[in-house]
């Protein structure tokens, strides 16, 4: 369903002085709740003080940093009177030297929300009727092209976002139901008149950190459900290899206080048959992918709360420069476009992922090979009698996730030590926030299309464990999602090409089609 079809039903994230969420970002970018901004008469009119005591001090002093003198390291330059009202649109004509890929509909919708969110807090001084006209572009579904290179993150986003201050005022490109066309033509037909920005309203738009933080809001809910995703692998796997489902016992596991491994460790536990206590039982030690999964996905899981605190308090933050306090009556000059936080987790959990497609990989290693997998067919091929011989099974398949994990694992080089002096040196030290958020997404992707292998792997070694060893007590969990795995993947009897079963289970785990431990 498109976004706007989904207008009437869908809830809507009020933008105003209160905390938002992820959750609140990530409902708006997948087009499942809409942007409206407060009717609060309180906080409207806390907005436009901000934007009238910007109008009273350029009356009264005349010199306002951003809004009289030219920018960054260009803030000796003083714009006469007469130029000072065309400051702003050369702020984002100049910044118009983004490049590579433009970000897609909902990354875009995340964008827009995330700046929002920033402006809404009050110290921008902006005026309301900018924060109405990012709704009204969210609404009517006119979503900014924005090239996805260009930004150090530190200095805000500032390329990336003069993109969205360039069609606010209706120049450069929209996407409008799916068709690239020029802003100010897709302004006009939806009936919006394009802005003329206020003195400092290019630079609040732009100076900020709404790309990367979008990014990781998207990010975040992604992670969040590989965790889950993979500990049911690892459940099936351990139960393909015939394994020692007591890795997981709960007097073992509190004896590492992990809270985030400890739940990775109760999961399995839920999902493995543990009921008969061998104490020197068939299989004594399985190997580290199996046994110490919980201690690889509970990294991830332990960290998403830290992930989670700098994610939302970035998203909550006034993130530009100069803020402006409308009740002290100050300007406060900072550096608060600096987006070490997000881009420290950015790295981070770019890291913990591609572990988490490592882990996959090793496990499936483990599966396919007959020499590992206690009694299975090599490859898990499922064809018997002479066709055996000339059918791979999930050879291929090993190869492709060898490929995929490799490259996410690639991917893993920390963004933020890349810092480097810009700006003729104004911009000494910047995060690269943006390109980590980047390097997670993809690393993400590649990471998911690990899993939906490993999805195919489980649903075909669990089957074949099943015709090997009947009196396997068969247990609740497995079953069921073996059978929901089934519904959309037929076993690999006979060769067949696996793209079409791959590409469905990234839609299914994109849409994370199956409840797990709630
Ligand atoms: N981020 C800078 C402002 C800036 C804006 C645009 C630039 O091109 C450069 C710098 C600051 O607030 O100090």
């Amino acid at each position: 369903m498109r976004p706007a079809d989904l207008k009437t039903t869908r809830r809507a994230v009020r933008f105003d002085r209160e905390r938002l969420s992820i959750e609140d970002i990530v409902a708006i970018a997948h087009g499942e709740a809409g942007a409206t901004l407060s009717d609060d008469p309180a906080f409207r009119a806390m907005i436009a003080r901000g934007a009238d005591f910007l109008d009273r001090l350029l009356r009264e002093d005349g010199n306002i940093y951003g809004v009289t003198t030219g920018y960054g390291d260009s803030c000796t330059v003083n714009v006469p009177a007469e130029l000072v009202a065309e400051l702003p649109h050369h702020l984002y004509t100049y910044h118009g030297c983004g490049l590579g890929e433009y970000f897609d509909p909902a990354q875009t919708r995340a964008i827009l929300a995330a700046r929002l969110a920033s402006l809404s807090k009050g110290y921008s001084g902006v005026s309301v009727e900018l924060l109405l006209q990012i709704t009204r572009l969210l609404d009517a579904g006119l979503l900014p092209l924005i090239p996805s290179e260009g930004s150090v993150g530190a200095s805000g986003d500032l390329t990336p976002l003069s993109y969205l201050a360039a069609v606010l005022c209706g120049e450069r490109e929209v996407w409008r139901d799916g068709a690239q066309v020029p802003a100010a033509e897709a302004l006009r037909a939806a009936g919006i008149a394009p802005l003329r920005l206020r003195p400092k309203e290019g630079l609040a738009i732009m100076n900020g950190t709404a790309v990367m933080t979008a990014l990781a809001c998207l990010a975040f809910d992604r992670a969040e459900y590989l965790t889950r995703l993979c500990t049911r692998i690892t459940a099936m796997a351990s139960y393909t290899l015939d394994g020692n489902a007591h890795h997981f016992d709960e007097v073992l596991f509190a004896a590492k206080p992990h809270a985030g491994m400890q739940n990775v460790a109760a999961w399995l536990r839920s999902d493995l048959p543990t009921e008969q206590w061998e104490r020197n039982g068939k299989r004594l030690q399985d190997r580290y992918s199996i046994r110490c999964a919980p201690h690889v996905i509970g990294v991830l899981a332990d960290a998403l709360p830290f992930f989670r605190s700098s994610i939302e308090n970035e998203l909550n933050s006034a993130n530009d420069n100069p803020l402006i306090d409308p009740d002290g009556e100050r300007v406060l000059h900072g550096g608060h476009f600096y987006g070490g936080h997000i881009a420290f987790a950015m790295d981070g959990m770019k890291n913990a992922v591609a572990n988490l497609a490592d882990l996959l990989d090793r496990q499936m290693a483990l599966m396919v090979d007959s020499r590992y997998n206690h009694g299975l067919p090599a490859n898990l091929s499922g064809a018997s009698g002479p066709r055996a011989a000339i059918n791979h099974g999930l050879k291929a398949l090993q190869i492709s996730v060898s490929a995929w994990t490799a490259e996410a694992l690639k991917l893993t080089m920390p963004a933020s030590v890349f810092s480097r002096s810009t700006e003729c040196h104004n911009q000494d030290k910047v995060s690269m926030g943006t390109i980590a958020a980047r390097d997670c997404l993809r690393v993400l992707q590649l990471t998911e299309q690990v899993v939906a292998a490993l999805l195919i792997t489980v649903r075909q070694g669990v089957w074949l464990r099943q015709q090997a060893n009947p009196e396997l007590p068969p247990h609740a969990a497995i079953t069921r999602m073996l059978a929901e795995l089934g519904a959309d993947v037929a076993p690999v009897q006979e060769d067949r090409r696996l793209e079409p079963d791959l590409r469905l289970l990234i839609e299914r785990i994109r849409a994370k089609a199956w409840e797990l431990y709630v």
